[in-house]
Order: C-alpha cells, then sequence, then structure tokens
C-alpha cells in the first residue's frame, strides 16, 4: 500500500504534497523534511515537481490563503524500459520453471483476463475525470497492480512471438501519422476509412 501523499521540498519556503490523482498541494512548509523524491524531480508514479513545466500559470487555481491545488503534467519515469521488464519477467518465470506454461495462446489469455481485472474497475461507475480525483487509494492500487499485470504479459507476448516491440511501436505511430494527417483529421475522432478525401 503507498502513500496517499507523497511530501517533497520545492522552492524556497514551499512544500509540496503530491496527490495520487495528480494534483500538487502547494503550502508553506513549516519544517525540513526528508527529500524523498527520486533524483529526477519526479515522485514514483511519475508527478512533475512544478506545474509550470506546462507554462499555465493560469492553471493555478487557489484554495485557501495558504494553499493552491495545481494541476499536473504527468510524465512516466524513464524506466524500466520494456526491454528490462521482458527481462525481469523472463527471471520470474525461469525462477519457478513456468516457461512451459508460457506459449503465446496462454499469454495472450493471461493478457486478456488482466484487461477484464481493469475493467472492472471501472464498470458501474458511469464516466471517470482524468486523474480518477473521485478513486480510493486502494482503488488506485488496485488499478496500478491489473495495469501492470497487462503490461508483463503484453510484452511477454511481444517476446514469445518475437515482435521487438518498442521499434514496432515507432512504426506504427508513424502509420498512425500518415492515416490521419493532422491537417485533415483535426478535433474529429472519425475512423480513417470515413474520411472521402
Ligand atoms: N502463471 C503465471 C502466474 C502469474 N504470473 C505473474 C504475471 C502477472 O503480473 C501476475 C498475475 O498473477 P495472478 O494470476 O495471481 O493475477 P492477479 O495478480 O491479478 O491476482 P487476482 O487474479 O487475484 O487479482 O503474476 C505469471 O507470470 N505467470
Amino acid at each position: 500500500m503507498f502513500n496517499a501523499s507523497l511530501p517533497f521540498s520545492g522552492p524556497a519556503g514551499l512544500l509540496h504534497v503530491v496527490k495520487t490523482n495528480g494534483v500538487v498541494l502547494t503550502k508553506k512548509r513549516r519544517k525540513t523534511l526528508p527529500n524523498m523524491m527520486a533524483t529526477n524531480g519526479k515522485d514514483s508514479r511519475g508527478l512533475q515537481e512544478d506545474a509550470s513545466v506546462n507554462g499555465a500559470a493560469s492553471d493555478l487555481q487557489t484554495h485557501s490563503n495558504d494553499s493552491t491545488v495545481r494541476p499536473q503534467r504527468f510524465t512516466f519515469s524513464p524506466g524500466p524500459t520494456m526491454e528490462e521488464i521482458r527481462r525481469m519477467q523472463a527471471e520470474f518465470t525461469d525462477e519457478r520453471d513456468w516457461n512451459q506454461f508460457h506459449q503465446p495462446r496462454n499469454l495472450l489469455l493471461a493478457m486478456v483476463g488482466e484487461v477484464g481485472e481493469v475493467s472492472e474497475l471501472f464498470q458501474w461507475r458511469g464516466e471517470v475525470a482524468e486523474g480518477l480525483p473521485d478513486w480510493t487509494e486502494s482503488e488506485r492500487e488496485q488499478l496500478e497492480h491489473e495495469l501492470s499485470d497487462v503490461l508483463i504479459y503484453l510484452l511477454e507476448l511481444a517476446k514469445k512471438c518475437r515482435v521487438d516491440l518498442p521499434q514496432a511501436v515507432l512504426r506504427k505511430m508513424a502509420l498512425n501519422r500518415l492515416k490521419y494527417p493532422a491537417s485533415k483529421v483535426h478535433g474529429s475522432a472519425k475512423k480513417y476509412t470515413e474520411y472521402k478525401d
């Protein structure tokens, strides 16, 4: 179980408290706290320290005299890479002699099962706002687990099918850009087959 919020030191005199729904509460610091942040200025969930990277000073929403709620730009941490996750999962399965069960079809079924578990977390809730502001910490933790399971199986499936996923993603995104030229489809969610030219 991770903490509901992680405090970290910011610019002089300010304490940022990163909430897991992607906002930072900025408060006046009362006393020095140990710096719990990763060295790249992000916490373990990839939240950036300063919303001003958005250049969006107008995004600041003042809620009281001494605290400010800022929407956060979200980025992932640089690691582990896909290759590192592939290797960790290979070690995990080797140690358990589970390779015998991890053929492509089984991995596909396992991955779809985990996608189902992600869906369960969203079902019957109606539309969910970005950052999941209404979710409990326990629900967020569940989501972290299930999305990780999907990714782990996806990467192992790609490996067992000899798909070099990082490179395949680059090629597919290039194709996507050709299929959906921004100048043509801007602001429209239609499928490319619906465009008549
Ligand atoms: N034969 C298996 C079983 C598990 N795992 C790994 C990959 C997944 O990340 C995770 C899946 O574990 P579970 O099947 O126990 O599924 P959950 O963790 O989602 O548990 P639950 O179904 O109770 O939510 O463990 C694996 O590689 N091979």
